[in-house]
């Protein structure tokens, strides 16, 4: 062997070395993950994929709880995350201030959301929901409810035309419903999607929450570095064009709208940096389009992520918990008839107190819960009750499992709104978590309650819903719930 080959390889020796040592706390890591999951009970991954294909992931979670108990643990591809449903456990997690990180699910949703509040962590998080808060303050809801009544209008008066007894999916009418009161409130923007039949965003977001969540469950799709190159990974970069255009398309505008209304100079002049929260409140998208004109670091990416963020997560939640909402009320008559007399008393009274159809909207989130789990990365050893999780772990609570609790909510599967009614009976505080709780809570829960019972008691004051006989919804939990067959349900007008 001549000197040169020596030293080549030498220097491969060389490189491997320091590549192994770059990489040995991360395998030393990862081998502790390995150990520790052992003493912890749950499928294996070949279990995971088979029912993932089935489709019938939250009846196979619920099947888990029955076997291995409120806690379990899944391989998911690397990751491993425990899940959590008992309400103490749920306490101590969603009570901690240290755990703030995102898991790395999420980040399958960065090349559509970036690093919007939903998904980013750490500093970065903590100062955009310190600048987005006044956004969704009451007094700012207070003027939201005037569109939202404007868009019930319209979705009344195109659900008229199917007052004739026969079935349908009313899902459709309500997501561009909801797409269109998202554009008008927070951002500012007319969309009138509910004047077309379809629209091309709503359609983006349902294919690409379905890629997505497919990707997740699939081992294959999750760890192939070329993914993107596959067909799925093709469909998700052409939904993601259709989304980013409609994003930029309405920052655009409204920015637009600010510059010809010359209201940066209207900011100027009452200083809103110094005053967010105090003098003057504007909406979501017009406090950050007005922060970045002030001279907040806040780039035009940067926007668009929270834009991305905001539309998705303000329009496809509250449809899927109206949706749900209408299904329910189509099967239970009497729950029905006692929420259309509250809404013919307490007309116009959506913002302040209606009981008895916040605990219709509740029951319906209790059963059908529009995020039906989220999950953090754990950043340093935790205890949870009386497991110890290591460092690199997730654990992700399953809403949909806490809130089937039959120590808090006997005959879990029965739809009674009366369980939020009873004042004598004390809940436990974190049996039901639809909006999560903590720092990193829902920051649009206010927006939605309202939404939600604008919507749905007007619906009430001007349609009966009717069951469709043998109908059940295929519950999927698509990033946010979804049914898979849709919302059949058949309506009569009330004659007003
Ligand atoms: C029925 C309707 C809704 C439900 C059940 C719901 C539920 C939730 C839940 C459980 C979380 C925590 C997610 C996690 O930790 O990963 C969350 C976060 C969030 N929600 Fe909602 N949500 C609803 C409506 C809305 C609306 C209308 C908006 C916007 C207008 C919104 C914006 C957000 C954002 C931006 C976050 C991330 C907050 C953060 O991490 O600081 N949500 N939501």
């Amino acid at each position: 062997m001549d000197l040169l080959t020596i030293n080549s390889l030498s220097l491969m020796g060389l490189a491997v070395l320091a590549l192994f040592l770059r990489y040995l706390t991360t395998i030393l890591e990862f081998i502790r993950l390995i150990k520790w999951s052992s003493t912890v009970p749950g499928p294996s991954i070949g279990e995971l994929m088979e029912n993932a294909k089935k489709g019938q992931i939250l009846n196979w979670f619920t099947e888990l709880r029955e076997k291995y108990g409120p806690t379990f643990r899944i391989w998911m591809g690397r990751d491993l995350l425990v899940f959590f449903s008992d309400p103490e456990d749920v306490k101590q997690l969603l009570s901690n201030n240290s755990l703030l990180h995102k898991s790395r699910n999420y980040s399958s949703l960065e090349p559509w959301l970036g690093k919007g509040l939903l998904t980013s962590s750490g500093e970065a998080w903590h100062r955009r929901r310190k600048l987005l808060t006044p956004a969704f303050h009451f007094r700012i809801l207070s003027e939201f409810k005037e569109p939202m009544e404007e868009n019930c209008k319209i979705l009344a008066s195109r659900l008229r035309e199917k007052c004739n007894g026969e079935e349908f999916d009313i899902y459709p009418y309500i997501t561009l419903f909801a797409l269109d009161v998202i554009c008008e409130t927070a951002m500012g923007i007319k969309k009138n999607a509910q004047m077309q039949s379809q629209s091309e965003y709503v359609r983006a977001v349902q294919r690409i929450c379905h890629i997505l969540h497919t990707k997740a469950f699939s081992f294959w799709q999750r760890t192939n570095p070329f993914f993107k190159y596959t067909e799925p990974g093709r469909e998700r970069d052409a939904c993601l064009r259709i989304l980013h255009d409609e994003t930029n398309r309405v920052i655009k505008l409204r920015r637009k709208m600010l510059e010809d209304a010359k209201i940066q100079k209207m900011a100027d002049t009452e200083n809103l940096l110094d005053n967010i929260g105090k003098k003057k409140r504007f909406a979501f998208l017009d406090m950050l389009l007005i922060s970045q004109m002030e001279g907040v670091d806040l780039t035009d990416r940067e926007i668009r992520e929270e834009v991305d963020t905001f539309m998705f997560e303000g329009h496809d939640t509250t449809s899927s918990a109206i949706g749900f909402a209408i299904y329910l009320l189509s099967q239970h008559s009497e729950v029905q008839q006692e929420a259309f007399e509250e809404c013919m008393i307490l007309e116009g009274n959506e913002k302040e107190n209606m009981p008895y159809l916040e605990a219709v909207i509740k029951e319906t989130l209790r059963l059908y819960p529009s995020v039906p789990t989220y999950a953090r990365y754990i950043t340093e050893d935790l205890q949870v009750g009386k497991l110890t999780l290591p460092k690199g772990s997730n654990i992700s609570i399953m809403t949909y499992l806490t809130q089937r609790d039959e120590r808090y909510f006997p005959e879990p599967e029965k739809f009674d709104p009366q369980r939020f009614l009873q004042k004598d009976k004390e809940q436990h505080p974190f049996s039901f978590v639809a909006f999560s709780a903590g720092p990193r809570n829902c920051i649009g829960q206010k927006f939605a309650m309202l939404e939600l019972k604008c919507s749905l008691s007007y619906l009430l004051r001007n349609f009966e819903f009717l069951p469709v006989k043998d109908f059940k919804p295929n519950a999927l939990p698509e990033l946010v719930t979804k049914s898979g067959n849709g919302i059949k349900i058949r309506i009569k007008s009330r004659g007003n």
